[in-house]
């Protein structure tokens, strides 16, 4: 079981701090993982703050039975993308202090084999973060078209030999199944012609086939949508990313919510038209892991936060 994988978590004083938070205020947790950035926000809340964390993987759910005796904390099992509705259902749109989503896998989704998230350990090729539904990984892969598979490679892993692979795939699928985080791995690096240094070829593939078996784009979508719906006015909104798709989601995401409303030029607008859908402010730079920090977790090395508070309207 994966309670013998440990996680790391990244830019936990960074993103915490972004938070700005209040003893008596209302948090939420979007990506519980194994609870480090939790337990952090839980250390700064008095007895009348609350923390309402969310994870779609049920093992991160069975994780967090920890800390069920915290009357502060409650834990909801689904996907972030529902953010908005599961604060409404617990009557706290509008009242919410702050939102924190550290987005991508968790260090016991990748180091666990039986995931089938990694392509350095063999394993079932599932890759799905809420393994309790839905079509695995091996199961597209069985069944998918060369045009969806390369879009997928191209799209969501910024594959260049998207399509060369997408058919390499469809070639072998009938005689040989990729049910196998290493039938996969394997294949990709006999084909690949020009390896790049440091980087194992199958790298992103295995991104982009997680990125769509869990719909990842449009989950953060949708969460950032819900985080301005449920944030109180100077909530704070504290996202870590950690690969390009993701960051330029983020990055743009608060850039529409902070910059005045375009109207061709020349038309009698009111300032306050124009600044109607100005609801967030940046806060600070991307902010990125120190050299400290790097040389304790390799693995913070793509990581990038971006902190935006919540305009009073
Ligand atoms: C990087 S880990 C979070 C680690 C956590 N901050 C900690 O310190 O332990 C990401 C977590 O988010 C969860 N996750 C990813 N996408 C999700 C989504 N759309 N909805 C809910 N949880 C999601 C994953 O299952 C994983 O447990």
């Amino acid at each position: 079981m994966s309670e013998n994988f440990a996680h790391l978590s990244v830019l936990l004083n960074e993103a915490v701090e972004g938070l700005n938070i209040r003893p008596d205020g209302i948090y939420v947790d979007g990506t519980f993982g194994r609870g480090g950035h939790s337990r952090r926000v839980l250390s700064h809340l008095g007895e009348h703050g609350r923390l309402i964390a969310i994870d779609r993987d049920p093992q991160a759910i069975e994780a967090a039975k920890a800390l069920a005796d915290d009357p502060r904390f409650t834990i909801v099992h689904g996907g972030f993308g529902q953010l908005a509705e599961y604060i409404e259902q617990l009557g706290l749109s509008g009242k919410i202090d702050g939102v924190l989503l550290d987005l991508g896998v968790s260090s016991p989704q990748l180091d666990d084999a039986e995931r089938g998230f990694s392509f350095l350990r063999d394993g079932p090729l599932d890759m799905r973060m809420d393994n309790s539904k839905g079509q695995t990984a091996a199961e597209w892969l069985a069944r998918a078209d060369i045009e969806d598979m390369a879009w997928v490679f191209k799209t969501y892993g910024e594959e260049k030999n998207a399509r060369h692979i997408a058919r390499c795939i469809a070639a072998d699928r009938d005689e040989t199944p990729f049910l196998r985080t290493k039938d996969l791995a394997s294949l990709i690096e006999r084909i690949t012609k020009h390896k790049e240094r440091n980087k194992h070829p199958a790298t992103r593939v295995f991104q982009a086939i997680r990125i769509y078996i869990n719909s990842e784009l449009e989950q953060i979508s949708q969460a950032l949508e819900g985080a301005v719906e449920v944030l109180a006015p100077h909530g704070r909104l504290s996202v870590i990313s950690f690969h390009s798709l993701e960051d330029r989601m983020v990055k743009r995401f608060i850039r529409k919510y902070s910059q005045a409303e375009e109207v061709p030029y020349g038309l009698p607008v009111s300032e306050e038209q124009l600044n109607r859908n100005r609801k967030l402010q940046p806060l600070g730079k991307a902010i990125k892991p120190s050299d400290a920090e790097l040389e304790l977790n390799p693995r913070a090395r793509s990581s990038v936060l971006r902190v935006a508070e919540r305009l009073a309207q």
